[in-house]
């Protein structure tokens, strides 16, 4: 059985600050034991402004490396990169911000294998993975499809995958690469950061639905075995 925690917040920007401060105790945590801390972070919207104020914390960011916890196959640049918009927060600060897709990828299922060859290279398990949930109940960029039995249930060392959603999210119609659960669920901390009512009602029914979950979130967390944080403002 899953632990979940939910923590609510009066508005977007207490939820942000919440965040930025569990993700820099984390930072903190991973520097003091180990020198360096390699973390996966939300693409899309709703953590943004969480991540500009945990840019302001004071840390040792050479010794950080970000990656996103997926991907939209497109160009270094391009207004759906999650690593582009990663970057222009992170980099500045010195963090090591690595983009997991190669650049000019035709094929999504050759990014994938290269985006898990690239994982190989950093320090595992992650020390932190924040998800997000789309309206549609994606996480990282798991989706309904012809990959997502091998998103949910392949191989323990398979980090990343390509995927190619079955119906495309129109606000980034794309074909992706993300974590795979195993990655994601062997995190050492994990938390969800979301907003508003229709994403907390789907959250809630995911989780109970558990492995039988329609959504990708709740088949995901099913039988996640460390205790997940859902931070939440409407
Ligand atoms: O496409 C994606 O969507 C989800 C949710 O994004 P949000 O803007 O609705 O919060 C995001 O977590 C994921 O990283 C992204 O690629």
């Amino acid at each position: 059985m899953t632990e979940i925690e939910w923590w609510e917040y009066d508005d977007a920007a207490e939820l942000a600050d919440a965040v930025a401060g569990d993700i820099q105790f984390v930072i903190e945590s991973a520097l003091d034991a180990r020198g360096s801390a390699v973390i996966a972070l939300a693409g899309g919207k709703t953590p943004f402004p969480a991540y500009e104020k945990l840019a302001k914390a004071k840390l040792d960011w050479k010794k950080v490396t970000i990656i996103p916890g997926d991907e939209r196959i497109v160009p270094l640049g391009d207004k759906l990169s999650n690593v582009t918009a990663l970057a222009k927060i992170f980099l500045p600060k010195g963090a090591r911000v690595m983009p997991i897709v190669p650049e000019a990828t035709a094929d999504y299922k050759a990014a994938g294998r290269s985006a898990d060859a690239l994982m190989q290279d950093l320090h595992w398990p992650l020390d932190f993975c924040l998800l997000g949930v789309g309206s549609d109940g994606h996480t990282a960029s798991i989706f309904p499809g012809v990959d997502y039995d091998e998103a949910l249930n392949g191989p323990k060392e398979r980090r990343a995958l390509g995927v190619m959603p079955e119906s495309l999210p129109p606000e980034a119609p794309v074909a992706r690469v993300t974590l795979s659960r195993a990655a994601i669920a062997s995190s050492k901390a994990l938390m969800i950061a979301v907003t508003g009512d229709a994403k907390r009602k789907l959250l809630e029914q995911a989780i109970e639905q558990g492995p039988s979950s329609p959504y990708p979130i709740g088949r995901v967390l099913a039988d996640v075995e460390l205790p997940i944080d859902i931070h939440w403002a409407p």
